[in-house]
């Protein structure tokens, strides 16, 4: 995708009036939603390989959604999905496992043994950590949210040869980045509260995942974020 000073220019999403791209003529194609922390999961993994080239992005929009999605890509109808080799498949977790494995790039899962399962106990976490953030909306929010950014500091902890979950960059990152990202907005601009007080590795991590290319082209814009928490999550504020 072309660039303006160093942004790289998003393709609109498709809508409900758009033509359906070509299904199986060989394209590697991720359908994925700009504001989607699932998809973007998919997208830092795809760019972080630089795989640009060979993945193609298919944004949609979610708010009026093609019915061709639903109908002849993926009957989920959810994003992100990708299709590749004449298949369709979906769900974050195993689609950036998916991309890892059969695409060429750094790899993103370390090779030794304590590392790989240390990173398959965060991996099995994340939906965890997830519910908790958005349960902890529901109630006292900065209180109630502790433990789990409690879990992230301490999990920061494990390896100190590097400021990321398994020491060096991997997909466990990519993994919790997205809500991190999101809660870290949130909190800022709606409970003035910095989650990263008091949790130093935390901060660090934030940092270093900043300095990263491949997922800050995924950044989304931090007033989507509170406004779409406002409507969505937070009513009542
Ligand atoms: N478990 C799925 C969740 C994907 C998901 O919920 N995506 C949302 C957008 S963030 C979606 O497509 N929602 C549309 C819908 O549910 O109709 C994954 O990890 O990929």
């Amino acid at each position: 995708m072309a660039t303006i000073a160093g942004q790289h220019v998003r393709a609109p999403p498709l809508t409900s009036t758009s033509e359906q791209p070509p299904l199986f003529d060989g394209t590697t194609r991720l359908y994925t939603s700009y504001s989607c922390p699932f998809a973007q999961r998919v997208w830092i993994t795809r760019n972080y390989k630089g795989l640009q080239e060979k993945i193609k992005l298919v944004p949609i929009d979610l708010q009026n959604r093609p019915a061709w999605y639903k109908e002849k890509v993926y009957p989920e109808n959810k994003v992100p999905s990708l299709e590749h080799n004449g298949k369709v498949l979906g769900e974050s977790l195993d689609l950036i496992k998916y991309v890892d494995a059969n695409f060429e790039g750094t790899p993103l899962l370390p090779n030794d043994l304590a590392r790989k399962e240390y990173g398959e106990k965060l991996l099995s976490h994340v939906d965890t950590f997830v519910k908790d953030l958005f349960v902890s909306l529901k109630g006292d929010a900065v209180q109630q949210s502790s433990p789990a950014f409690e879990f992230l500091e301490n999990s920061l902890g494990k390896f100190d040869d590097g400021p990321f979950l398994l020491g060096q960059f991997s997909l466990v990152d990519i993994a919790y980045i997205p809500f991190v990202e999101r809660f870290h907005v949130v909190f800022a601009e709606v409970f003035k509260h910095d989650i990263t007080e008091g949790r130093p590795k935390l901060g660090t991590w934030i940092e270093e995942l900043n300095k990263i290319d491949a997922y800050t082209q995924t950044r989304v814009n931090p007033q989507e974020i509170v406004d779409l928490f406002k409507t969505r999550f937070l009513p009542q504020q």
